[in-house]
């Protein structure tokens, strides 16, 4: 017998997911298939990855993501934007909200035109510089690598980042990596290419990745808001950098777009 699921699409500077009413609770989260085949750009809807929106006892609601791979992700910045837009298109929220995801609380606010601002969380201490480039948590591992000038839009991405991914160093637990290409002058962004863990490809763009990316980026002279290009669109992340090397009031902002809703028959 075949069932029927409810579901809506969404994308942030074109990192895309499927968004799903999660509030009766019932879609069963350790069904990585399910979620794997939703994501499934041939055989099914299509996505980088999937969101549940639940309810939370304490907050607006919960935002429970999934990567492509149909496994549970840490937390995702293109994701929590577009789950915040959601929200507010289900009437669940108006134009701020606080709410759970994977990585602890967060704070949100909609713009009349559309912008969201999604507060991340603190970055504490000093980042680690090592041998593949600036490691550092901005609720998903990051590695930042900075790319010599005019190189970045001529590099494989994809084989570059997933030879660095399956290394020894992070073969275990992965790590999502970010190719930078620093501003021929001040008022130009800051390019940033990224290949994805849990979608294992490079993606247009990745919400956590361009915030560590401007932390990084701060530490070679960028001040805030750090404005950041992806192949999929621009994005700002404003802070404020401590002495002692950690990070504070970081919002990434930019667009969060509803793109079609629709059923998948299983
Ligand atoms: N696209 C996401 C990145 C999620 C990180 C995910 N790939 C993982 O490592 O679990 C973002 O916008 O932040």
């Amino acid at each position: 017998m075949s069932t029927t699921l409810h579901f809506h699409k969404y994308q942030g500077t074109g990192n895309d997911f499927v968004m799903m009413d999660d509030r009766d609770q019932l879609f069963n989260e350790h069904n990585y298939q399910l979620v794997r085949h939703l994501c499934d750009r041939r055989r099914g809807i299509g996505a980088d990855g999937l969101v549940l929106l639940r309810p939370h006892a304490q907050l607006d609601f919960e935002m429970v993501y999934f990567n492509a791979d149909g496994y549970l992700g840490s937390m995702c910045g293109n994701g929590g934007r577009c789950t915040v837009a959601f929200a507010r298109q289900l009437g669940v929220i108006e134009n701020s909200t606080r709410f759970m995801a994977a990585d602890g609380a967060h704070e949100a606010r909609v713009d009349a035109d559309g912008t969201v601002h999604l507060r991340m969380q603190d970055v504490l201490g000093q980042q680690e510089v090592e041998e593949y480039g600036i490691f550092l948590d901005t609720g998903s591992p990051h590695l930042v690598r900075f790319q010599p000038a005019s190189t970045l839009a001529e590099l494989n991405v994809f084989a570059e980042g997933r030879a660095i991914r399956y290394n020894e160093r992070f073969r275990e637990k992965g790590t999502n990596v970010n190719f930078v290409e620093g501003p021929a002058s001040p008022e130009q962004p800051w390019q940033v290419r990224t290949y994805e863990r849990g979608v294992e490809d490079e993606t247009l763009s990745c919400g956590t990745g361009v915030t560590a990316v401007a932390l990084a980026a701060s530490k070679r002279g960028a001040s805030s808001p750090v404005h950041l290009r992806t192949p999929g669109g621009d994005l700002r992340v404003a802070f404020d950098a401590k002495p002692d090397g950690s990070f504070t009031n970081i919002f990434l902002s930019g667009p969060a777009t509803h793109v079609f809703s629709g059923t998948i028959t299983l």
